[in-house]
């Protein structure tokens, strides 16, 4: 179960964008779904704990990661979400292998048996090795794709946290790679949000789906819902 309620407000000197949603849901594939701005990013960001959040609360199976109420804050690391950023923020100095291993290292430590032999393990099962040592920048956008995924997976997560992952792909293989996504995810048997406004990665990953627009949600929906598609289609 995954369960949510955020508050929170981020500005700069000329705008400012309140965030307040909130949503609790069993489904194994979650869908954000909404316009350009509507708030998806910065609620998987809160999620995650990469942003400050004035009340709320983000729930996984009953453990809070954080409760404003209570008092709790769990620091990103110790969260157990795996982040898929958008764009996948790959660290374009570091080879393949040491983009999927680094959440796994800390500064001037290297990186243990175990966690050295789940990296080979990943690299292995994500078709990586001949670009192991390879760089960011010299691999195609699904290869970086998969080295995002990876990464999102080498911390052992118990919620993967997917933001557009398709979004910098061509057609063919955005429908290639939902499909892997579907059948990794239930393979980890992890529960998994995605934020996208393709309304085709909605259809073909989420069991369940929260139409987002201005900060908050605005419907909820079932996958086998038949208005599904004619909501998605007309949703801002
Ligand atoms: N640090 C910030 N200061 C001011 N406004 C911000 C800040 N970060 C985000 N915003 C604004 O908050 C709103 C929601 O941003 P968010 O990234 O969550 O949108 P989104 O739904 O993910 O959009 P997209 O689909 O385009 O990625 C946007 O209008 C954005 O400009």
């Amino acid at each position: 179960m995954i369960d949510v309620r955020l508050q929170l407000s981020v500005n700069d000197a000329r705008r400012r964008f309140d965030l307040d949603i909130a949503f609790a849901t069993d489904a194994p594939f979650v869908a954000l779904y909404g316009p350009s701005g509507a708030g998806k990013s910065l609620t998987l960001q809160a999620m995650a704990g990469l942003l400050p959040v004035q009340a709320g609360h983000v729930r996984l199976n009953g453990r809070a990661l954080l409760d404003t109420a209570g008092g709790v804050c769990l620091a990103p690391e110790a969260r157990g979400v795996g982040y898929l950023f958008q764009q996948y923020a790959l660290f374009p100095h570091l080879s393949v292998r040491d983009n999927i291993a680094f959440g796994l290292t800390s500064w001037r430590r290297r990186l243990k048996a175990d966690d050295a032999a789940r990296v080979d393990a990943l690299i292995e099962s994500f078709g990586l090795a001949a670009l192991a040592a390879s760089r960011p920048a010299t691999l195609s956008g699904g290869q970086q794709q998969r080295v995002a995924l990876a990464r999102a997976l080498a911390c052992k997560p118990r919620v993967l946290l997917l933001d557009e992952p398709f979004a910098a792909l061509h057609t063919t293989l955005r429908r290639e790679l939902r499909a892997e996504l579907r059948e990794l995810r239930r393979r980890l048997g992890i529960p998994a949000v995605i934020v996208s406004h393709d309304p085709e990665d909605v259809m073909a990953l989420a069991d369940e789906v929260f139409l987002l627009d201005g900060g908050g949600v605005r419907q909820r929906l079932r996958a086998d819902d038949p208005d599904l598609r004619a909501a998605l289609e007309r949703s801002p």
